[in-house]
């Protein structure tokens, strides 16, 4: 994966078709997954794994015309059939009509993928009130609304199942992204106490918490700041949407039937080193 500023970032369909993964074809046969935000970036890297291994596959996003795409391509290249529905997770109308079409469709669920999300980088000194309450609806508010409505659905069909939200490593706090760190520390400390309430239904819940990951969703970002962000771990390159796909496989699949609770970091090592600066580095941490 090139650490450099490309003119398009992220998998393309073929890559994530052909990619060499360590998981058996039939692995997740007949299995159902819910992933938000699986129009691009690591939540279509998710869909493409999940469909190699047998799953049945649900997606959503804002963009009907991402989502439509993305159909296509893994009915192109991989010859599955996957469902679609725009919404935004912000919305808990439109989370509950998407969970109840999921359930329908597929006659249940067995994992719920949290991975819609996203935010802009400022200092926090200078946040306004729409811009902070946007990211923190987008990324707590939407992932929890997803979680309480899944979780519900499998209690009240006496079924269990499994939640993974993608969070992002934020150990150390992560300067000029302090409305994600906080938002992303909700869903961990969410999921680390759900975990136990859920357990008695059944119910596991875990993240991944991803590093710097080469996606779509970086060309929001400043070649100034994408160039740092494959410096910001002691591997001093960018992860791939496949490093997070595999993760969420492996905790999704009879590999995790034991693990709940569990936050797995997938960032080349960035939890020791390395500073992200995604609006750019102030002078006195200039060395
Ligand atoms: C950080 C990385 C490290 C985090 C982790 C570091 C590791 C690597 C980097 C990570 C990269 C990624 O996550 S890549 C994924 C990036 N993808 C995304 O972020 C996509 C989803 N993001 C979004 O949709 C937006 O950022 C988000 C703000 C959350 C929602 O936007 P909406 O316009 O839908 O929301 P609204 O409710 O209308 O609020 C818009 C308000 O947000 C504020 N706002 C929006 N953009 C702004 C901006 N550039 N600068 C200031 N303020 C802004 C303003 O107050 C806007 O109001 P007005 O002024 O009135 O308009
Ligand atoms: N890339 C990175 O280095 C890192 C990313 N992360 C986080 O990991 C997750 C995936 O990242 P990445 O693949 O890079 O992101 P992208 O921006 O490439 O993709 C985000 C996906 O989420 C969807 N989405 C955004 N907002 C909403 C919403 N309100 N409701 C429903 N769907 C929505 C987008 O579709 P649409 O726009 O059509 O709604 C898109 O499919 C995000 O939460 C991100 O913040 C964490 C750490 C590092």
């Amino acid at each position: 994966m090139s650490d450099k500023h490309p003119a398009k970032w992220g998998l393309t369909p073929q890559e994530m078709a052909t990619l060499p993964t360590v998981f058996s074809p039939d692995l997740l046969s007949g299995q159902r997954f819910l992933v938000t935000g699986g129009s691009q970036g690591m939540g279509k890297a998710m869909v493409f794994l999940l469909a190699r291994l047998g799953a049945k596959v649900m997606i959503c996003g804002r963009t009907e015309e991402k989502l439509a795409r993305t159909k296509s391509e893994v009915k192109e290249l991989l010859g599955a059939d996957i469902s679609y529905r725009a919404m935004s997770i912000r919305d808990t109308d439109q989370v509950d009509a998407l969970l109840d079409a999921t359930f329908e469709e597929f006659g249940g669920l067995d994992t719920l993928v949290n991975n819609a999300g996203g935010q802009f980088p400022q200092d926090a000194i200078d946040f306004t009130r729409k811009g902070w309450a946007a990211v923190i609806d987008l990324n707590l508010n939407g992932t929890w609304w997803m979680m309480q409505g899944a979780a519900q659905r499998w209690r009240d069909r006496g079924e269990g199942g499994h939640i993974v939200s993608n969070v992002a490593h934020v150990e150390r706090g992560m300067p000029q992204a302090a409305h994600t760190c906080a938002a992303r520390a909700g869903v961990i400390y969410l999921t680390r106490t759900v975990a136990t309430e859920w357990a008695p239904l059944g119910i596991r819940v875990n993240c991944v918490a991803p590093g710097a990951i080469a996606t779509e969703g970086l060309s929001q970002y400043p070649p100034e700041a994408t160039r740092r962000l494959g410096n910001v771990n002691p591997m001093r390159r960018m992860g791939s949407g496949w490093d997070v796909a595999e993760g969420v496989v492996y905790l999704s699949a009879p590999s995790g039937n034991f693990i709940t609770g569990e936050i797995l970091t997938i960032d080349g090592g960035m939890r020791m080193w390395g500073t992200v600066w995604p609006a750019g580095v102030p002078e006195h941490f200039q060395v």
